[in-house]
C-alpha cells in the first residue's frame, strides 16, 4: 500500500508534532492562575472567542467564571479584568506591574518597532515621550493654543454639511474629515502638503490592522512563517509611503525654520518635537531621532482621528435616540452660542449637559472596549492567585461600565445619572474607564473629547437632523463592529437641515 501526502497536509502534521513535543517537555507549573474556562490543547480557548464581538464574549464568559479570569489563546496566557474592584487592584495596585504593552506584529510595525509612546515599553525612553505628550503637546494650555485651528477646520467642517442640506450624509466620513485635517494643523501648523495621502494610508493602515488577533501573536513560535504574509507586506509598504512624506516634511523644516530653544505659546507638534531633538531640555539620557518623531507624528495620527470619530458618532446616535437628551442639547448648545456666527472651544468648555452625554455614550460605547492590552512584567498575587509574568492583560472596560451593581439600568442612556453619582472618565474613578486609568492611561482625553464636542455643538446648533431612508430615531440600527475599536456596524447616516 503507498501513502501519498500533499504538501499542506505535511506542514499541518508537522505542526501538530511541534506542539505535542512542546505541551509534553514543558515543565508543570505550580502558580495557582484565576479560573477559566477548559482549555483545548493547542488553541487553548480561542474556540470560544473567534468570530465574536471579544468584549462581550469575554463578559459572559467572566460572568461564569469571575471578574479576574484567566483564558488560553493560542500559547499565550491572558488574564482578563471585568469589574470595578479588579481594575483598581490590577492597574492601579499592581499599576507598575502591568505598565508593559503587549506590542503585536501589526502594532510593531507601524510604530518603527514600537518607537512612540503607545507601543514602547515602560523605561526612560517611554517616560520621556510620556512627559513630553502630557506637559507640552496635550496639555490643557496646549489644547487652548489649538481652539483657533479646531474652529477654523470646524468651519469648513459645517460648510461641508450644508453644501448637503436636505441630502443624506454619513457622519462617520465627515467626523473623520474633520479629524485628519484638524489633527494635521495643530501637527504641521499648516495644510500639510500631503494630507489626503496620509488621510488615505491612514484609513488604509486601520483597515488592515484591524483584525485583533494574528496566528503569529498567538503562536509566536509560528512567528517565522507568518513574517512573509500578504497583510504585513502591504502594511510595511504603507508605512514606507509614511516615512518618505514624514521625512521630507522634517528636513524642510529644518531647512527653511530656526529651531528655538525656548518653547512659545503657538508652537505646533512638530516644532516642540524638533526643540527636543536639537536642544534636549532638560538634558534626558538620550535625544529624540526623526524616527521617534516620525512614529510619534504617525502615531499621534491615528490615536486623534480613530476613537475620536467613533465616540462622536456614538454620542450622536444616543442622543438622537432619547427625546429628553436632545431637547436638552438643542437648548444648552442654542443658548450658549445665541447669535454667534460659529461655536467656539470656550462656548463648548461652559456646555455641561452636552458632556454628560458624552461621557454616557462613552460609557456604553466604549471606543476601545478591552482597553489596549498591557503585558504583566513580573508574578503577583490577587486574592489568592497568580497573575504570571509575561501574560496578556486585557481589561474589559465595557464589561466594568456595564455593571448592575454600580449602574443601575446600565443598557440605558442616562445622562443624568452623573448628576446624582458625579463620576468622571478621568482615570480615578475605577467605574468609568473608557481611556484606561494608571500610568499608562490616555494623554489624548482633553485633546479627544474637546474636538467631538465641538463637532456635536456645531451640528446641533446650525443644524436641524432627520435620520436618512425615512427612519424614526429608534430605528436606527445599534449593531456593532469590532476593528481597531468598536464602531457601527452601519455607519449613520442623517439629513441636515438649516435650523430653524
Ligand atoms: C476621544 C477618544 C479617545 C479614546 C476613547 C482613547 C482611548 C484610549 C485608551 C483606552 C488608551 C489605553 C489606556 C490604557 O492602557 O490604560 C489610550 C492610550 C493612548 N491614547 Fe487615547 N483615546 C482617545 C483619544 C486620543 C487622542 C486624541 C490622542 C492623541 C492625540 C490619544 C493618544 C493616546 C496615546 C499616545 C496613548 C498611549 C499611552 C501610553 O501607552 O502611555 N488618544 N487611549
Amino acid at each position: 500500500m503507498e501513502f501519498s501526502f500533499s504538501f499542506p497536509a505535511l506542514c499541518i502534521l508537522y505542526f501538530l508534532l511541534f506542539f505535542l513535543v512542546k505541551q509534553i517537555l514543558k515543565p508543570q507549573s505550580h502558580k495557582k492562575l484565576p479560573p477559566g474556562k477548559r482549555t483545548l490543547p493547542i488553541i487553548g480557548n480561542l474556540h470560544q472567542l473567534a468570530g465574536l464581538l471579544p468584549h462581550r464574549t469575554l463578559k459572559s464568559l467572566s460572568d461564569k467564571h469571575g471578574p479576574l479570569m484567566h483564558l488560553k489563546m493560542g500559547e499565550r496566557s491572558a488574564i482578563i479584568v471585568s469589574n470595578a474592584r479588579m481594575a483598581k487592584i490590577v492597574l492601579h495596585n499592581h499599576g507598575l506591574a502591568v505598565a508593559d504593552r503587549s506590542v503585536n506584529t501589526v502594532a510593531s510595525i507601524m510604530t518603527y518597532n514600537s518607537l512612540g509612546v503607545t507601543c514602547a515599553q515602560y523605561g526612560d525612553y517611554w517616560t520621556k515621550l510620556r512627559q513630553i505628550y502630557t506637559l507640552e503637546l496635550l496639555s490643557q494650555k496646549k489644547v487652548r493654543s489649538f481652539y483657533s485651528c479646531f474652529e477654523d477646520e470646524l468651519a469648513n467642517f459645517v460648510e461641508s454639511i450644508k453644501s448637503q442640506v436636505g441630502q443624506p450624509i454619513v457622519l462617520y466620513d465627515k467626523a473623520s474629515a474633520y479629524l485628519y485635517a484638524t489633527i494635521c494643523r495643530t501637527i504641521f501648523g499648516s495644510v500639510c502638503k500631503e494630507q489626503e495621502k496620509m488621510m488615505k494610508i491612514a484609513k488604509k493602515t486601520s483597515l488592515l490592522s484591524g483584525t485583533p488577533l494574528r496566528l503569529e501573536d498567538l503562536f509566536p513560535s509560528m512567528s517565522v512563517f507568518c513574517r512573509f504574509s500578504k497583510t504585513l507586506k502591504q502594511l510595511r509598504g504603507l508605512l514606507q509611503e509614511v516615512d518618505d512624506i514624514l521625512e521630507e516634511i522634517i528636513v524642510e523644516r529644518e531647512k527653511t525654520t530656526e529651531i528655538l530653544k525656548e518653547a512659545k505659546d503657538d508652537e505646533d507638534m512638530l516644532s516642540v518635537l524638533l526643540r527636543h531633538k536639537w536642544h534636549n531640555p532638560g538634558g534626558a539620557k538620550f535625544r529624540i531621532t526623526n524616527a521617534d518623531i516620525k512614529a510619534i507624528i504617525f502615531e499621534l495620527i491615528l490615536a486623534g482621528t480613530l476613537s475620536v470619530t467613533d465616540v462622536t458618532e456614538w454620542a450622536m446616535v444616543e442622543i438622537l435616540r432619547d427625546p429628553k437628551s436632545l431637547k436638552k442639547v438643542y437648548d444648552e448648545v442654542r443658548g450658549i452660542c445665541k447669535d454667534k456666527k460659529r461655536v467656539t472651544g470656550y462656548d463648548v468648555e461652559k456646555m455641561e449637559y452636552m458632556h454628560l452625554c458624552v461621557k454616557e455614550s462613552t460609557r456604553i460605547h466604549p471606543a476601545a472596549p478591552l482597553l489596549v492590552p498591557r503585558e504583566c512584567r513580573e508574578d503577583f498575587e490577587v486574592d489568592g492567585y497568580t497573575v504570571p509574568k509575561g501574560a496578556w492583560v486585557l481589561t474589559n472596560c465595557w464589561a466594568v461600565q456595564m455593571d448592575p451593581e454600580v449602574w443601575p439600568e446600565p443598557e440605558k442612556f442616562d445622562p443624568e445619572r452623573y448628576i446624582r453619582n458625579p463620576m468622571d472618565f478621568y482615570g480615578s474613578n475605577f467605574e468609568l474607564i473608557p481611556f484606561g486609568t494608571g500610568r499608562r492611561g490616555c494623554p489624548g482625553i482633553l485633546f479627544g473629547i474637546t474636538n467631538a464636542e465641538l463637532m456635536l455643538a456645531a451640528m446641533f446648533y446650525h443644524f436641524d437632523w432627520e435620520v436618512a431612508d425615512g427612519k424614526k430615531p429608534e430605528d436606527i440600527d445599534m449593531t456593532e463592529d469590532f476593528g481597531a475599536g468598536c464602531i457601527m456596524k452601519y455607519p449613520l447616516k442623517l439629513v441636515p437641515h438649516l435650523a430653524k
